[in-house]
């Protein structure tokens, strides 16, 4: 059976994000996750985890200035140490939140500055990999849709998978987002079977419009789901949608594993 987790950065944003730890454990969450926790005091955060007995997953490295439109710094040359000095504060937060693994964004990149953008991001994924074994966590990179996410550097599953080979790091895995390997090209059920070793985190929405994972979309989640058992994924699946008509309404799909009114 999947172990859900709540994404707290797109569902129950009805109440201010530190209620949302209450909300998704009430709803029957047992695990949470987030984009950026920066905002608030790691400490602040292990308590509402620890106090409504939820598991902080998965949440993302610092991705530069994202108002000025970065994603991401993994793969920008000329900004190694900011890159590193956010994976190092990201690691403070996973110690503090006994977090199992972290998102580390590539950024932004021109198609002309691709090759040495390839360097860097294989070095610093390198250095990050490394920094972040002796704290316990494993470190993830996420295909994202260029609709989504217009120039992002990794875009397709089987660039990411080229990237993990080519380092054959073994504290650095795919987080494969469903709804952007949906939206680029599909081939869901070759991925799961051929590469769940390596993949240390899912998340799931549906297509198209990123909302509920049900039956409404183009995504058989049932199959999928039962895919993942049949294989035996224990890693959690991170529910990372924009809910339709609220969260709990949109929370029915998730009444068969116990989530939800
Ligand atoms: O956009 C996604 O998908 C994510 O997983 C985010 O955390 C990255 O912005
Ligand atoms: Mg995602």
């Amino acid at each position: 059976m999947p172990r859900f987790a709540a994404n707290l950065s797109m569902l129950f944003t009805e109440v201010p994000f530190p209620d949302r730890f209450a909300a998704a454990a009430g709803a029957g969450f047992r695990g949470v996750e987030c984009q950026f926790p920066y905002q608030y005091a790691a400490e602040h955060l292990a308590d509402l985890a620890a106090m409504n007995a939820l598991t902080m997953v998965l949440f993302n490295a610092p991705p530069g200035d994202w108002a000025a439109g970065e994603r991401g710094l993994a793969a920008l040359p000329g900004r190694d140490s900011e890159f590193r000095d956010g994976v190092e504060l990201a690691l403070d937060y996973a110690d503090m939140m006994d977090c199992p693994c972290l998102h580390v964004m590539a950024g932004v990149v021109a198609e002309e500055d691709w090759a040495p953008a390839l360097d860097t991001y294989l070095d610093n994924l390198a250095a990050a990999a490394d920094m972040a074994r002796d704290h316990g966590v494993r470190v993830l990179i996420e295909p994202i849709n260029p609709v989504d996410m217009p120039g992002y550097f990794l875009t397709r599953p089987e660039d990411a998978l080229r990237v993990i080979e080519t380092l054959d790091h073994p504290n650095l895995g795919l987080q494969y987002d469903i709804y952007h390997a949906q939206m680029e090209r599909g081939a869901l059920t070759d991925t799961l079977e051929d590469a769940l070793d390596r993949i240390g985190h899912i998340q799931i929405a549906g297509v198209p419009g990123r909302h509920e994972p049900d039956a409404r979309g183009e995504v058989n989640w049932r199959y999928l789901f039962g895919l993942l058992d049949a294989h035996g994924y224990d890693g959690w699946v991170g529910c990372e949608y924009r809910p339709r008509a609220g969260t709990l309404t949109g929370l029915r799909w998730a009444n068969d594993w116990g989530i939800g009114g």
